[in-house]
Formats: structure tokens, sequence, C-alpha cells
């Protein structure tokens, strides 16, 4: 501990200790005795300075051309590029997640970057035909003000990019908020805005608890808009507090993603992508694979393929270049998989493989759950209900398409979902009656498009979509203009 270099806050352009002192180790879940910084456990005085420098950077921000709002964010990109070993290392040190994933990940904060350096090029209105000839309507869009980002682990570079890029490039500023699990990568990712010449204020980092910095932005009268993505019960009480003040919000949550795989299917694809899709990260992505219906004809050829490739996971630390699955991101994470896999087998579940954590030699340091499948699960069981955020399948059989569809949508979420066959007439149906955002046909549910919208229906989300084109509508207010000469 006395070595681990220690991270600040990024506070109107300067960085500073939280005021009280105190602070917080994040922690390797590969091994708990390594300690990758020191970050500050901030107070609400914190986020006081922080909303304050955001609210006096927001009108010279907002009053910059769009161009160079966008030059800024693509100077942060080629930073953010040349710093790509050292920010996919944090991360991979402080989630888990393999080096190999992070540094794609990262690669994709930097393609979000140019994507939203773009966007300041872009129109922001319509010429609308006015009713009297003689006036011009036209309609123009504003920056809602400050706007909160409050972040997840799992995504540590992409999904806050994701937020801050949009916000800034239409004119907001922002006071950003990362899970404390991650709170070294999100220094190192503010720092290359710093060093991009943003100017002071108009982004703000404050590290700190969820219930003392991250409800104290959903409270705030100082700012406009909260941007969130993480779990369902915590969405809810943000939007329940940004709705009583008037401000507006967007979530992103849970899902419970299911993959169908039909008799006509290549077996060989549909087990790879549910493999990806269910166990990278460790199955900590919102779209994850988790449940597995598969019709009876090909079932039990299915299942063996499936037991054969993942015996063949090499588990370990994410840094390690053989190493297909790390650990869970935190202690409290894999207490929270361990726990729904007691349940699966409570509830009368067939363990198929894994179920335990892992502790052979270094494992024993770390945070580590063996790739587990359940068979024989069932709509009642807590495992086919509730996002585990572990790498974690649920297998069901489906008579038919019929059923695996009713099956598929049998779930208060609907994020993302992915179907294998090679029927055109089931993929049409699959498109039309599954209810998620993101339908794939021949892909693994996980993996988004930046350049396309992206966001669930029923409680996977707040109805609304995040990235591509439709960034804009959360980030920015309409004004319709009626100029009369
Ligand atoms: N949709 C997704 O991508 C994610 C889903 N999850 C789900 O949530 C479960 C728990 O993970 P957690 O890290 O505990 O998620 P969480 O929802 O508690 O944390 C997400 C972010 O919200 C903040 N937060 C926590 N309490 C808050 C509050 N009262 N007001 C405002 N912000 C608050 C956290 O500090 C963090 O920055 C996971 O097992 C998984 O099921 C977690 C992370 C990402
Ligand atoms: O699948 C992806 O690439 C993104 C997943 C995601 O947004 C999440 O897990 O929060």
């Amino acid at each position: 501990m006395a070595n681990a270099p220690v991270f600040q806050n990024y506070i109107n352009g300067e960085w500073r200790g939280s005021s009280t002192g105190d602070t917080v180790a994040s922690v390797n879940p590969a091994n708990r005795h390594d300690i990758v910084g020191i970050v500050p456990n901030s107070s609400r005085d914190d986020l006081e300075s922080a909303v304050a420098a955001a609210d006096a950077a927001r009108t010279s921000w907002r009053k910059l051309a769009g161009p160079a709002r966008g030059q800024l964010l693509y100077k942060a990109a080629d930073i953010l590029e040349s710093r790509i070993d050292d920010i996919a290392e944090t991360m991979t040190r402080e989630m888990g997640k393999t080096f190999g994933e992070a540094k794609g990940e990262t690669a994709r904060g930097v393609a979000l970057l140019r994507y939203y350096a773009g966007e300041g090029m872009r129109k922001v209105g319509d010429v609308i035909p006015a009713t009297d000839a003689s006036a011009l309507m036209f309609t123009t869009r504003v920056p809602l003000g400050v706007v909160g980002v409050i972040t997840p682990w799992n995504f540590p570079v992409a999904i806050p990019v994701w937020k801050i890029a949009p916000a800034l490039v239409y004119g907001n500023t922002v006071v950003w908020k990362p899970a404390t699990e991650t709170a070294v990568t999100a220094a190192k990712v503010a720092a290359c805005f710093h060093d991009a010449g943003l100017p002071a204020g108009v982004l703000n980092l404050v590290i700190g608890s969820g219930s003392v910095i991250g409800q104290g932005i959903a409270d705030h009268p100082g700012i406009h808009g909260v941007t969130f993505t993480g779990s369902n019960a915590v969405g809810k009480r943000i939007a329940q507090a940004a709705l009583a003040r008037g401000a507006k919000y967007q979530l992103e949550m849970g899902g419970k993603n299911p993959v169908i795989v039909l008799k006509d299917a290549d077996l060989e694809l549909a087990v790879n992508a549910t493999i990806s899709g269910g166990l990278r990260s460790t199955g900590q992505k919102c779209t994850a694979t988790s449940r597995v219906i598969v019709e009876k004809e090909i079932f039990p050829a299915f299942r063996e393929k499936l037991l054969e490739k993942i015996a063949a996971l090499k588990v370990g630390d994410g840094m390690e270049a053989s190493t297909w699955l790390g650990p869970c991101a935190s202690e409290s994470q894999m207490e929270t998989v361990l726990g729904y896999i007691r349940k699966g087998v409570e509830e009368g579940a067939e363990l198929l493989c894994g179920g335990e954590r892992l502790q052979e030699g270094k494992m024993a340091d770390g945070f580590f759950v063996a790739p587990t499948v359940f068979d024989r699960v069932t709509p009642e069981m807590t495992i086919f209900r509730e996002e585990i955020f572990g790498p974690v399948l649920a297998l069901v059989q489906a008579e038919n398409l019929e059923e695996a569809l009713r099956l598929a949508n049998d779930s208060e979420y609907g994020l993302s979902a992915s179907i294998f066959t090679r029927d055109i007439g089931s993929i049409l149906t699959f498109i039309q009656d599954m209810d998620a955002g993101l339908v794939r046909v021949n892909e693994e549910t996980a993996g988004v498009e930046l350049q396309a919208p992206f966001g669930g229906m029923k409680n996977s989300s707040s109805h609304s979509r995040e990235q591509g084109t439709a960034a804009i509508e959360f980030y920015t207010a309409i004004k319709t203009v009626f100029v009369k000469g």
C-alpha cells in the first residue's frame, strides 16, 4: 500500500485530493495484494466544487463553435491512442478483463472520440416551411448545460467515452463519477482530455461512493441532465431523483439476454458465439448471453460441444497471454455470482460444469469463478430471471421457434438477443417478435457498434438510446426559431 501510486479528482482543470483527505484503494481482482492505486473518497464539498466549475465553464464552452469543440476531441483521441497499452493494462489490473479485450475497448474509446469529434461539423437543425411566406422557421439545438455522468466498472473506457464525448461536442460541461473499482483508469482517461487542452471546468472527475457522489449528482439542482449505466435498483433511484427536480435523465441497465439456436443452425458458429457472448469479460456485460434456448433436436449435440469447448478455456490473470477468462471484477461481484450459482442448485437446475470458486495456486489471491453451465433451467428459477453478471449460462430446451420466442420474451429485460438459423422465415419472425433493443442474427448478443443506436426495451433502459446519431437526442434540446423580417 505504501508504494501504491496516488490518483486525484480533476476539478476546474486541476488535480486535487478529496477535501477530507479520505482515500480508498483500487485492488486488482486477480491478486488482492496488488493495489493499482489510491484514489479519493470524495465528499459533497468536492462535488460542489466540481458543479461550480462546470457551471462557470458552460457559457464559454457552449459559445465555442462546434468544429472547435470537435478538434479538442480529435486531440484527446490521439492522446488516448498513444497511451493505449498503459490504459489497457490499468483496466485489466483494476477489473480483470483480459489485456486483449482491454486494448480492444480502449481502441473503441479512440474511435468513439473521433466519431463524436466529427459531429462538431454536422447539422443541428432543419428548415421547416412557415405558414407566413415572408418568415423563416427552423430548428436548432442547444446543450442541456451541466451533465452528470455516472458510470460502472465493466467498460471503464468505452461507456464513459460514449457519454462524455457527445456531451462535450454538443456543448455541455460534465461532472463525471466513475465506479471506484475502476477509478485509476478513469483518472487516466480524464488526463487525456486535460492534455488535449480542454478548458478548465469543462470536464470534472469526482471519485467517490455511489451513495454520496452518485446520489449527490442525481439530486443536485445545478446538474441539468444525468446519464447512468449500472444496476436497475440504482438506475430507478436516479430516475426518481432526477424526475422530482425536473432534470433530464437517461438510464442503461440490466439484461437477461437470450440466444436461440434452431435445429438448422451452424452448430460450431452457435457454440462459439454462446461462449464468446456469455463468458468474455467473465460474463460482466449488460449484453452478455445468459439464457441459451436450443431446439430439442440438436440440444444434446449442442450441449456436448459447448461443454467440450468450455473445458478447454484457460482461466487466470488477464495480463497473462494464455488467459481466456479473467476474474470477477471484485470480491463482492464474485460473492453475488456464487450466490446465484447456489440458488440455481437449490432450485433444482442441473449443474453441468463449474459452479465453484477457483483457488488453485496464484488464483487463491483473486476472485475467480469457474465457467458454469446449468441444464434443466425453467422460467420460474432465479437464474432464468435475474441478471447474474458472471460466467454462468442457463440452458433451456424448446420444442420449436414459437416456444423459443415465448421463453426468450419471458423476461422483465429486453436489451439484446440473438438467433442462430439459416432459415429466412425464422429470421424475419425473430426480428419482428423479439422484444429487445438489439437483435442479432448469426452473431453473439454482445458487441455494440458505436455508430448505431444502443439501448433496451422494458426494464433495460429508460427507453432512450445512446451512441450513433441517437446521442444528440439526450444531450441537446430542440429550439424552434421563427424569424419575421
Ligand atoms: N448495465 C450494466 O452495464 C451494468 C450492470 N450492473 C449490474 O449491477 C450489479 C451490481 O453492480 P454495481 O457495481 O453495484 O452497480 P451499481 O449500479 O451500484 O453501480 C453503477 C454506478 O452507479 C453508482 N452508484 C451506486 N449507488 C448509487 C446511488 N445511490 N446513486 C447514484 N449512483 C450510484 C456506482 O458508484 C457506480 O458508479 C451487477 O451485478 C450487475 O448486475 C453493474 C454494472 C454495469
Ligand atoms: O456489448 C457491448 O459491447 C457493450 C456492453 C455494454 O454496454 C455494457 O455491458 O454495459
